[in-house]
């Protein structure tokens, strides 16, 4: 794996250790859902804020490893994971709970979880950060999700559902085109490398 100019940064460090505390949020982030008493209940308003709690690690993680030059191999691979384990179980607990159509959660699903092998299938060839788009993509879905997981119907009324459903699309779509200018990215990539050999060695 190509690690030229990451590799004297100690995986261990406050940026990685943020991505690690996202991941370890999830579980609870789940369990306040699933203990939720209703849409405006308690535990609904404690998962939106360890939601909100694990997207500004996400920030701070990336604005750190950027500021004090933390960014590693682990990092570039474990940072996306993290997102997609806490965007991922938002979408099928909004999902089991009825709340956001399955298929809106299956199409986002198939193209994280595909581009993340695709991340390691490729990885002897070199590692595929998160691209521009991909953050962008990231954004957009969790301004979606706090969409949905904020009781906005009741409040605003259905207007407000229009508006989430709205957002949910460019989500999808968003998620669809980033993904396959990652398939995109991974050709060239072996491409580069195979008429390069030994660069990666
Ligand atoms: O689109 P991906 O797979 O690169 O993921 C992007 C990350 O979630 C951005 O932090």
């Amino acid at each position: 794996m190509s690690n030229s100019g990451t590799e004297r940064v100690p995986t261990l460090n406050i940026a990685n250790v943020l991505t690690v505390i996202r991941i370890v949020m999830v579980p609870l982030f789940i369990w306040f859902l699933v203990a939720d008493d209703g849409r405006d209940g308690l535990f609904r308003w404690l998962a939106v804020a360890t939601f909100a709690v694990a997207i500004y690690t996400d920030k701070l993680d990336g604005d750190l490893a950027r500021s004090r030059g933390l960014i590693t191999d682990f990092g570039k691979i474990a940072d996306p994971i993290a997102d997609k384990l806490l965007i991922g179980s938002a979408l099928v607990m909004l999902s089991i709970l009825g709340e956001l159509w399955w298929w809106v959660t299956i199409v986002i699903l198939v193209r994280e979880i595909g581009i993340t092998v695709m991340r390691f299938v490729v990885i002897r060839y070199g590692v595929m950060a998160a691209s521009r788009g991909g953050k962008l993509k990231t954004v957009i879905q969790t301004f979606a999700i706090f969409l949905f997981l904020l009781p906005l119907t009741s409040w605003l009324g259905d207007w407000a559902w229009w508006i989430s459903a709205t957002v949910m699309a460019a989500a999808v779509v968003v998620t669809v085109v980033t993904g396959l200018d990652y398939v995109v990215q991974a050709v060239k990539l072996r491409a580069g490398a195979r008429g390069n050999p030994g660069r990666n060695t």
